[in-house]
């Protein structure tokens, strides 16, 4: 699903790689946490495989498709096509949450009546069923980040990568976003994320990859935070 070959990558002016000849395979279905320190390279990898940067050496692979060489007109769709959660959110504020969910459906190109079906289902799957009317400003922030769940899982990606989703939440409110991600990982959507959290890896038990310094210096079924 997700292949880095002997990733490189140094940022301009830089003195040193942020990632230095990275090489890790993601299958489908798999459930991810990178780990490390700060400025170890995690967002890197997110980046990475969004072809938001693009490696110095090496080759990035998604879906089959080695993304590094993608023609520049095919990279928006190629990125619509993976569901992506962050830590601040990034809800439009003048969005209810139903318009931020149904706004995912309608840049690729689904009617207004597919979105009536769908944004309502995926609203309730991720327990905001009543508050779709809402805007963000009048949601807390563990709600806000259901909406943002919701709109990255509403296309039904084969991918969802969360770069701190649990960054600004409380422990509880970051544990019912967990079991979301879980539930929606359980439906075979590989599930990427990158987290500080270790009470939420060592609970979640899931595959565990330590990066520091641009390496990988750990890489552990079912691991803990170490
Ligand atoms: N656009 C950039 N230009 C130059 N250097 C960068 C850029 N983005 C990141 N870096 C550097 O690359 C290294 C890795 O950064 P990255 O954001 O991947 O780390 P991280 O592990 O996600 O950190 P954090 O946990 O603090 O978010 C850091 O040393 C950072 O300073």
């Amino acid at each position: 699903m997700i292949r880095l070959e002997h990733v490189t990558k140094t940022y301009p002016k830089a003195s040193r790689p942020s990632l230095d000849d990275v090489s890790v395979s993601i299958e489908k279905g798999d459930f991810v946490f990178f780990i490390g320190p700060s400025g170890s390279g995690k967002s890197s990898i997110v980046k990475l495989m969004l072809h938001e940067i693009k490696p110095n050496k090496g080759k990035v692979f998604v879906n089959g498709k080695e993304i590094s060489s993608m023609r520049s007109w095919k990279i928006p769709s190629f990125r619509r096509s993976i569901g992506c959660v962050f830590q601040d959110f990034r809800l439009l504020p003048n969005k209810t949450a139903y318009e931020n969910v149904a706004f995912a459906l309608e840049v690729i190109g689904k009617s207004k009546a597919v979105a009536r079906r769908v944004v309502p289902e995926v609203l309730e799957l991720v327990g905001l069923g009543g508050k779709e009317h809402r805007y963000p400003h009048e949601l807390s922030g563990g709600e806000q980040q259901r909406v943002a769940v919701a709109r990255a899982f509403v296309n039904r990606p084969l991918i969802l990568l969360a770069d701190e989703p649990t960054g600004n939440l409380d422990p509880d409110t970051s544990i019912e976003i967990m079991r979301l991600l879980d539930r929606i990982n359980r439906t075979g959507t590989t599930v990427v994320m990158v987290t500080h959290d270790s009470n939420i890896v060592n609970q979640m038990r899931r595959r565990v990859i330590e990066i520091e310094g641009g390496r990988i210096v750990r890489d552990q079924a079912r691991g803990v935070y170490g």
